[in-house]
Formats: C-alpha cells, structure tokens, sequence
C-alpha cells in the first residue's frame, strides 16, 4: 500500500507508471514518429506540385506520390499501435490504483462505510480514477509532442518566409488562447450538469430499490412530484452544457476557419508578389491547417489534467482517511478453543456523546453460552459488534481469554469469532465460495459432511451442479431458513472458538426451525457462545442470562437462579412468554 500524505502528480506517475517505463518509452517513440511523418508530409506535397507545374518526370511524381501514401499508411499503423500500447498503460496504472483504493476502504471502520453511501465510493473508486486514464497514458507526452509539433510547423513554416512563420506563430497563440477561455465557460456548465446527473440516477436508484414499500404505501404519487422536480433542474443543466460544448466546437471550428484564410491569403499575396510558389503555396495552407490538430489536441489535454486533478484530489483525501481501529504493535495471539468472553465496565456511543451501552460488566466461561436478552434497540447488536473489534469501547475493556480485544491482530480476533446474524449476506458465487468465504483450501469432503450434519444434504442434491452451483446474489432463490444454515455451515468451516448468533426473530416452518435447533446444538458443542435470543427453546440453552435495558444491564445471572427467582425479571419474562415482550 502506497503512503496518502505523498499522492502527488510526481508520486502517482513514479508509483502507477515506475513499472511501466518501457511501455511509456514506446508510446514517446511512436508519438515522435507520428510527429515526424507529419511534418515530411508538406514538403512531399510541395515537391509534387512545384514538379507538376514545372513539367517536371512523371517518375519524380509518382514516386512522390507513393512516398507520400506510404507515409500515411506508416502513420495510420503507428497511431494504431501508439493507441494500443497507451490503453494498456492507462488500464494498467488505474487497475492498479482501484486496488490500492478498494483494498484501503476494505480496512477502513465500519464507521466510514456507515457515513459514506456504497454509490458515493462506487464513483470516488472507479469514477475518479477513470479522470485518470488519459493522463496516466499519455497526457504529458502527448501535450509534449504537440507542442513540439506546433513548433516544428511555425519553424517550417519561417523557412518558407518569415512573415508567414511570424504570422503564423502569432495565430497558433491567439487561437490556443481563445479554446482555453471558452473551455473554462463549458466546464463550469458541464460540473453543473454532472451534479444533477448524480442527483437524478442516486434518486432513481433510491425509488426503484424502495419499489414495493413505496406502492404499498402509496407513496407513488410523492415520488413522481420529486422525479418532476428534479427533471425540471435537470433539463436547464443539461441544455446550457450541451449548448456550451457546441459553442465550444462552433469556435474552434471559426477559429481555424480563420486561421485557414488568413494563411491562403497571405499565401496568395507572396505568390502575387512572386516571392513564394504555387508548391509553397499550398504548402503554407497544409501547415496552418496541420496546426488545428495540435492546438486541439493540446486544449483536451490540458482539460485532462484539469479533471485529473480534481481526482487527484478526492483520491488523495479518500486514502488520508485512516482507520481508528488496527491491530495491536505486537499483537497477542488467542489460544485455539473456547474463549472466556469478559466484559469490564463497558460503556459505548456511536456518538462520543450518547452513550448506547453503559457500564456494561459480565464474565463468561469458556465453553458456557450467555442468553442475551433486551427490548429493541436496547443494544444487543452492538454488544456483538463490540466484541468483533467493529468499533472501540469509549470506557473499561473487553477481554478474550484474559487477552484484552485491544492488544490482539484484527484478522486473529475475526477468526476466533463466528457471527450468525438474522440478514445473512450471500454472494452471487457458487456455494463453495460462499461457504469458505473463497479460501481454497478448505476440502470438498468437509463442506459436504458439515452440509449433511446440519440436515442440507437434500437440498444440496437437489442443485443441478452441487457446490458449484451459483448462487443468485443476496441469496436470491433460498428460503430464510436455508439462507441461515448455510450462515452455520461458514461457522463451522471456520470452527471458531466463540459464537454469536442473533437468532431470527421471525417464525420458520416446523421442519426448518427444527433443522436450526439441531444445527445450533452441534454449533454450541465444545464453543463458547453468546446468543441473542427471541426464543424461549433457544434461552434454556443458555448458562447465563443478561438483560439490558436502555443500554443498562437490568439483570445479569446463572439461567437456573434468575429462573427459579420469583422476583427476577427473567421470571417475569418466562411467565409472559419472550415472544411476546421481546419481538
Ligand atoms: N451505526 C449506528 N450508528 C448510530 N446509532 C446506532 C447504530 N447502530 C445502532 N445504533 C443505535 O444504538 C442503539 C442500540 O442499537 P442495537 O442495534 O445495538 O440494538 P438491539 O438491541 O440490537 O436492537 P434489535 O433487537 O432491534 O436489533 C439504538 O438506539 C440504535 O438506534
């Protein structure tokens, strides 16, 4: 991984195109080469003519003739290489840099990623850095050569006289000045244009991801009057860009109409003058017209450079963004087993100061399963979260196996802890891949035993292509049911040392909660758990039971004591049925 603080023009170049060099020396050769047969063309044309019109041989024409087509096929050939060779360049550099970036958000808190929108990174990932293509591959050489190029023609075009190499230069300045000056106008119009793009398509994804909640609740005719509302600044935004641009071409094209003219009158002037020949003439046209081509060029790319450094600029900041959460200096590594879970006056905020957790203080064995219970929003979930190391206590400690949370390498602690959540996230892979998490070296043979243990054997079968089999993305095609046993199967492939398991708080069929009862025994067995309970079946597993309220611990204790205690609340709570007063 690259240092952020250094993400200069030099440093991006030096990093993303250092390996490169040997391509980038190509694409510099086979620019020069293109320059070069530029400029010989106008003096073949000049000898052609000057020949004809003087009666010159027919051989020296035709073999003017031929020279020049070979040329032009020659150049044809090396900007058809030139283009290949830069697009592998520029491919390859941003390829690079969109992993840097998407390996960087991949280690950054769960914090950002709840701050920052999955759109708002798609486009800083791929959108910034595709502003970055031209100018990996090619910009600085390309705004190099044709400088060179403009120079090389105002030199010739002094050879010829130097009024028209005066005149000549004086235009080529003028003219890069003028498409300069209206290109500005049209980027403010175009910045302006993509907002509103980006408005209307992040509103259009909202509405058509909230379909069915919106019709449900009737909320179509809401979502059409906002959909107007934003058409109605979209259309203006998109009328001034696109009336910009075709000024912007309209200019150019009178800029170097003019240029044209100027060159074909003072052209005629010489000749009238009998200073020039017909030959030098057209010769003087070729070359102003040639000019075009360069001034434009470097016009687009000085645009490049501008986008590029607005990239450069987010994507600096994105990578500045440093995760509060790392691995401890000399991490300790967990032992191999069943944790001990302690948690030390815990308090806990997602916002420094609004506390979600308070004070929270519980010590489990290894090998025994908390039952963790609480209203809604009462902060079961962060209780897990915190144990994952997803974020840092603000006060007190958590311990695993008297190994503090702070003190172990963030990749040891995840593979200690197995979570089962209620949304099981399923990828569109094949089932292997998502049951190892695509670590290839866990074998067929376990995958399928753990399948068969927890009772997916018929369904596996019942797939046309086994563990290959690809799975629709979000779990697409699977029950509940299924989605969560798979959920159990990856915690045994990992076979971590403690467990967290939110249990689904929505009824299953018969058959598939009995299914999970089972698969939930095996996964207790010899592991150390903490489960987030809905039900009654899964409390009387429990060892311990802890119950928070409003982030407090409301009553904490050995299952067997709260539950013969009349005056416990966890009595309360049986008596009631959990269903009713946890759901
Ligand atoms: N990412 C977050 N940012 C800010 N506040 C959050 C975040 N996640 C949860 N909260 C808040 O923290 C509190 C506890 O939430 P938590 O999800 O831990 O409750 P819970 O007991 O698991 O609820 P449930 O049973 O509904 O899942 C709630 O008030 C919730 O609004």
């Amino acid at each position: 991984m690259r240092d952020a603080s250094s993400l200069t023009y030099g440093a991006l170049l030096r990093t993303y195109l250092g390996p490169q060099w040997r391509r980038m020396c190509i694409v510099t050769s086979l620019l020069l080469i293109i320059l070069a047969f530029q400029l010989i063309n106008p003096y073949i044309l000049r000898y052609f003519i000057d020949t004809a019109l003087s009666g010159g041989q027919q051989t020296s024409l035709l073999l003017a003739g031929f020279l020049f087509v070979g040329l032009a096929l020659l150049n044809q050939g090396a900007t058809i290489y030139e283009t290949y060779v830069s697009e592998n360049v520029a491919w390859t550099a941003t390829n690079r840099l969109r992993a840097d970036l998407v390996a960087h958000c991949l280690r950054l808190d769960i914090a950002f990623h709840k701050s920052h929108t999955s759109g708002e990174l798609i486009e800083r990932i791929d959108g910034d850095v595709d502003a970055l293509a031209t100018f990996f591959s090619r910009s600085f050489v390309l705004i190099a050569s044709n400088t060179l190029l403009i120079v090389g023609l105002i030199v010739v075009l002094f050879q010829q006289h130097w009024l028209v190499g005066l005149v000549m230069g004086i235009f080529a300045l003028i003219a890069t000045y003028i498409l300069l000056r209206m290109r500005s106008f049209a980027i403010r119009a175009e910045t302006l244009e993509r907002q509103k793009d980006a408005e209307f398509y992040g509103f259009l994804g909202e509405q058509l991801a909230g379909t069915a909640d919106m019709r449900a609740n009737g909320a179509t005719f809401y979502v059409l009057w906002c959909f107007y509302l934003l058409l109605r600044s979209w259309y203006p935004a998109n009328r001034r860009a696109a009336l910009m641009r075709f000024s912007v071409f309209v200019t150019t094209i009178a800029v170097f109409g003019v240029g044209n003219a100027v060159a074909l009158a003072l052209g005629a002037y010489l000749w009238t003058q009998h200073q020039i020949t017909p030959g030098m003439v057209y010769f003087i046209f070729y070359c102003t017209n040639l000019l075009n081509q360069p001034i434009d060029q470097i016009r687009r790319e000085l645009q490049n450079l501008q986008k590029a450094g607005a990239g450069i600029e987010r994507i600096r900041s994105l990578f500045n963004i440093q995760p509060a959460i790392t691995d401890a200096d000399v991490p300790i590594t967990l032992p191999d087993g069943p944790l001990a879970v302690s948690f030390q006056h815990v308090t806990f905020g997602y916002n420094a100061d609004e506390a979600v957790l308070r004070d929270i203080s519980f010590d489990l064995a290894p090998g025994h399963v908390l039952g963790l219970l609480g209203r809604t929003g009462s902060g079961k979930t962060t209780t897990a979260r915190l144990l994952l190391r997803l974020y840092d206590v603000q006060q007190g400690e958590i311990r695993l196996s008297g190994v503090p949370l702070r003190a172990t390498g963030l990749t040891d602690l995840r593979h200690h802890i197995g979570m089962v959540t209620q949304d099981v996230q399923l990828f569109h892979a094949s089932v292997r891949n998502n049951l190892t998490f695509f670590n290839a070296s866990v074998p067929d043979s376990l995958i399928l035993s753990t399948l068969e243990d927890l009772g997916l054997g018929p369904w596996l079968r019942s797939l046309p292509a086994g563990l290959d089999t690809e799975l629709g993305s979000d779990g697409e095609g699977l029950s509940a049911g299924e989605a969560q046993l798979l959920a159990f199967t990856r915690v045994f492939l990992a076979n971590p040392g403690l467990v967290i398991l939110d249990e689904a708080s929505s009824r299953l069929d018969p058959a598939t909660e009995q299914l999970i009862e089972r698969a939930i025994n095996k996964l207790l067995d010899g592991r150390s758990a903490i489960i987030i309970a809905h039900r009654l079946g899964t409390v009387q597993r429990a060892d311990e039971i802890l119950i928070l309220e409003d982030g407090g611990v409301l009553e904490y204790g050995k299952r067997a004591t709260l539950a013969s205690d009349s005056t416990s609340r966890f009595y309360t709570l049986l008596q009631t049925g959990l269903e009713e007063v946890l759901a």
